[in-house]
């Protein structure tokens, strides 16, 4: 699956939130979406999501424009929490199973396990922490060809988010799936990214390959993003 942004600009009221954004996503790579807060991430993946439409240029799926009927090919996880406050942790999972054909129970029981998430709790009474997790199984359950993460991380202590970071790779099909993520913990998905991108007041201002960056230039995708964001700092004062 290909998903490809052809010069999207989208505004809300006089924010200018997306400028003149180009990016093609390939079935079978991680992609960090990476930049400061506000700086275009979560409207980007909803456009992909069909959630949003732009206002200029288009969002094409294998070549065929981005409708609503998307969403049943991406599992997104969003940074607002959208659960029943009353549901079970179990509940949840079988109104997922209900709602997505493309649910994999087993894979959420392993999540479960993996996440030590207990069925029978109600969501209203668990952690902050947990909810994330939650969250995440919901999202890695399904098999859709599009995995939109945003902010996955959020609200998860330091050795859940390590141990996280590297089972996530095991619960995704490289020949099947795309995954996005959003975030500003660089350093955290860092071993997970094939492809890092800039995103800066509404514009891609960087694109690399990961292994490119490490081998040729020597550099982690937390010194890079670092450099480049001081460089148009320095050429903003200019
Ligand atoms: N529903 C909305 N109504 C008005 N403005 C919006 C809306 N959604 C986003 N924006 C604006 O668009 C810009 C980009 O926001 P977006 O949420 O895409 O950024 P982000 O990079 O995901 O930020 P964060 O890291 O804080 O989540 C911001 O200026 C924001 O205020």
């Amino acid at each position: 699956m290909t998903i490809q942004l052809k010069n999207i600009s989208k505004r809300y009221g006089k924010d200018i939130s997306l400028k003149n954004v180009s990016l093609t996503f390939e079935t079978g790579k991680i992609y960090g979406l990476l930049g400061p807060n506000g700086s275009g991430k979560s409207t980007t993946l909803k456009m992909i999501a069909g959630l949003v439409y732009p206002d200029l240029g288009q969002v094409e799926v294998n070549g065929e424009e981005v409708t609503r009927r998307i969403s049943k090919d991406v599992a997104y996880l969003t940074e607002l929490d959208m659960f029943y406050p009353s549901f079970t942790v179990g509940n949840m999972i079988d109104f997922y199973a209900s709602q997505f054909t493309d649910f994999d129970r087993n894979k959420a029981e392993q999540l479960m396990q993996d996440m030590k998430l207990d069925s029978a709790k109600k969501i209203k009474r668990l952690s902050k922490g947990n909810r994330g997790r939650l969250k995440l199984v919901l999202a890695l359950a399904r098999k859709a060809p599009v995995l939109l993460l945003d902010e996955p991380f959020s609200g998860l202590d330091p050795m859940v988010r390590d141990s996280i970071v590297k089972s996530l790779v095991s619960y995704i099909n490289f020949d099947e799936q795309t995954v996005i993520i959003a975030t500003h913990e660089i350093d955290e998905i860092e071993p997970l990214l094939d492809e890092a991108i800039i995103i800066l007041n509404g514009k891609i201002i960087e694109q690399e390959n990961v292994e490119d960056l490490r081998e040729e230039a020597g550099l982690s995708v937390l010194e890079w993003f670092k450099s480049t964001m001081a460089e148009r700092e320095g050429r903003d004062h200019e």
